[in-house]
C-alpha cells in the first residue's frame, strides 16, 4: 500500500484581516500526480509555500502540515529540518529562479549542494560523477547539448526545463511546482508538462502541480485539489471533475446541486461548498 506523502490537517492561513486559507485538510499518496487548481487568489501559492515551510500557518488552531515522513509545522511552527530532509522536496517556481549568468550544467549541479559535504558545498566542488549525474538529469529533460550555456541566454520553456533537472539533481522524492507554465507558450507548457509526467510515472516522484489551466490538470494529471476563496471545494479524481463543477468553481455558479455522483464509485470525492 501507498504511503503517505503529504497530509494536511485545519490549515488556516490569515494575511492581516484576510483569511486566505481556511481549515484546508487532504493527504496525498506516495507517487500521485496532483493538481492543485483554483481561481486566481483562491490560495493555491500560499498552500504550496506552506508545504515547504516558507509560509506559517495562523497559531491558532490546531493544524498541522506533514511531509515525506516528517512535520513541516505544527500549529503555526515550524519544525527544524536538517539539509539532507529539506533535499527530499523539490520546488519549482514560475519564474525559474536559475543563476543566470552561471551555465546550465552548474544550475543543475546546484541541486547537489544540499546532499553534499558542506565543505565541499562551500567550494563548489563537484566530482566526475556529480558531473554526469547533471548531464544524465539534463538528457532526461532534452537539454543536455546546452550544458555549456550560460543560463540567461535560454528561453523559458528550456529554463524551467533546466529548473526541472536541479530537481532531478536533488534527487527530490517529492516536487512541488507552482505555476510552472505559467509564463509559456503553449509548446514550451506541453514539453515541461510532459517532462513532469514522465518523472512522475518513471520515478514514481510525487507531483504536484498549480495551474491555472484546467485542460492541462485535465490531460495531465490523475486527481485535482480545488480551491476557492479559500477553502478546500473539490477533492477528487481528475475524471469526476465536471465542465459544471469548473464552472461553479471559476464563476461563483450555485455550489449544491452540482455534486451529483451518476454512480456509487467516487469515493474519493469531496466537496465542500464554500460559505465565504
Ligand atoms: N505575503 C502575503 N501578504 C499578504 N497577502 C498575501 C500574501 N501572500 C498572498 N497573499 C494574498 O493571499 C491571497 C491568495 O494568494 P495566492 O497567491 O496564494 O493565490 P493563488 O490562488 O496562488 O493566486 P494566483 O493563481 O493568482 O497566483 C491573495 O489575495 C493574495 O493577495
Amino acid at each position: 500500500m501507498s504511503l503517505t506523502t503529504i497530509a494536511v490537517q485545519q490549515l488556516s492561513k490569515t494575511f492581516g484581516h484576510h483569511p486566505v486559507l481556511q481549515d484546508i485538510g487532504f493527504e496525498i499518496r506516495q507517487g500521485e500526480r496532483v493538481a492543485l487548481i483554483g481561481p486566481s487568489g483562491s490560495g493555491k501559492s500560499t498552500l504550496m509555500r506552506h508545504l515547504v515551510g516558507l509560509t506559517r500557518a495562523n497559531r491558532q488552531g490546531n493544524s498541522c502540515v506533514h511531509a515525506l515522513g516528517r512535520d513541516i509545522q505544527r500549529h503555526g511552527k515550524l519544525i527544524s529540518a536538517s539539509r539532507a530532509e529539506r533535499c527530499r522536496t523539490g520546488y519549482i517556481f514560475q519564474q525559474f529562479n536559475l543563476a543566470g549568468r552561471l551555465s546550465v550544467l552548474t544550475n543543475v549541479l546546484v541541486g547537489r549542494l544540499g546532499r553534499m559535504p558542506r565543505w565541499r558545498a562551500l567550494l563548489g566542488r563537484f566530482s566526475a560523477e556529480e558531473r554526469a549525474m547533471a548531464l544524465h538529469a539534463l538528457k532526461r529533460v532534452g537539454l543536455e547539448e546546452l550544458a555549456g550555456q550560460r543560463a540567461n541566454t535560454l528561453s523559458g520553456g528550456q529554463m524551467q526545463r533546466v529548473a526541472i533537472a536541479r530537481a532531478l539533481m536533488q534527487d527530490a522524492e517529492l516536487i512541488l511546482a507552482d505555476e510552472p507554465i505559467a509564463s509559456l507558450d503553449p509548446r514550451s507548457a506541453r514539453e515541461v508538462m510532459d517532462i513532469l509526467k514522465r518523472i512522475n510515472e518513471e520515478d514514481g516522484r510525487t507531483v504536484v502541480i498549480t495551474l491555472h489551466q484546467v485542460d492541462y490538470a485535465r490531460e495531465y494529471c490523475q486527481r485535482a485539489i480545488a480551491l476557492r476563496q479559500g477553502r478546500l471545494y473539490y477533492d477528487g479524481p481528475i475524471t469526476q471533475l465536471t465542465d459544471a463543477r469548473l464552472q461553479a468553481l471559476y464563476e461563483n455558479a450555485g455550489l449544491n446541486e452540482l455534486y451529483q455522483p451518476s454512480d456509487g464509485s467516487v469515493q474519493p470525492v469531496m466537496l465542500r461548498a464554500a460559505t465565504g
